[in-house]
Order: structure tokens, then C-alpha cells, then sequence
């Protein structure tokens, strides 16, 4: 089940994005998810993409739905969802 995203791992300083394109249909309430290089990525470097912001309410309580983000990057935010 799933697609090649269910690989792909979350960072906060990505090298590519994703964005809903309409492809091969007139259907536009089903687009494609497609993924898109942030920078030029070097063979055998791992892909990765942003999954979301941390979920944060007005008072900076995380969603119990985040997660401790491992990326890694100098300005990773410490979760992801
Ligand atoms: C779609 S899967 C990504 C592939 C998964 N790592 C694997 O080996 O199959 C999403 C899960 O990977 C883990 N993950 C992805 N990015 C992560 C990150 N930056 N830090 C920690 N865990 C991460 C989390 O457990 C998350 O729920």
C-alpha cells in the first residue's frame, strides 16, 4: 500500500517539495501529488521534504500528533507531524 512518499523521511531544511498537479485528467478534485527538486541533489543523496509545521495551539502546546523531528539541520524545528 502506499507510493514511493511512504520512503521518503521528513526535514526541516528539505531538498525537495511536493505540490498538487492536475496531469493526464480533466479531474481536477484528484490531482497528483508531485515532487520537485528545492536544489540541484547529487546521486545517492536521500530525498526528503517537509511534511508539515509542528501544530503548535496559541499557548506553543504541540499536537498530540507530533513527533521529535531527527533531520538534523541547523534549523530544525524539533517536530514535525
Ligand atoms: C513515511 S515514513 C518515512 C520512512 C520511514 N523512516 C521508513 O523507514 O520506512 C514516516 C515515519 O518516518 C519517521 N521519520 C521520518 N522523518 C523523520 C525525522 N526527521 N525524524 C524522526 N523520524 C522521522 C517517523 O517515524 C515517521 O512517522
Amino acid at each position: 500500500m502506499g507510493n514511493i512518499s511512504r520512503f521518503m523521511n521528513h526535514s526541516c531544511a528539505p531538498n525537495v517539495f511536493w505540490q498538487p498537479v492536475q496531469f493526464d485528467h480533466e479531474d481536477d478534485r484528484h490531482p497528483h501529488i508531485m515532487f520537485f527538486a528545492l536544489k540541484h541533489i547529487p546521486p545517492m543523496t536521500e530525498l526528503t521534504y517537509d511534511y508539515g509545521d509542528i501544530g503548535a495551539d496559541s499557548s506553543g502546546v504541540h499536537s498530540p500528533r507530533a513527533k521529535n523531528c531527527l533531520c538534523g539541520s541547523l534549523n530544525c524545528r524539533g517536530f514535525f507531524i
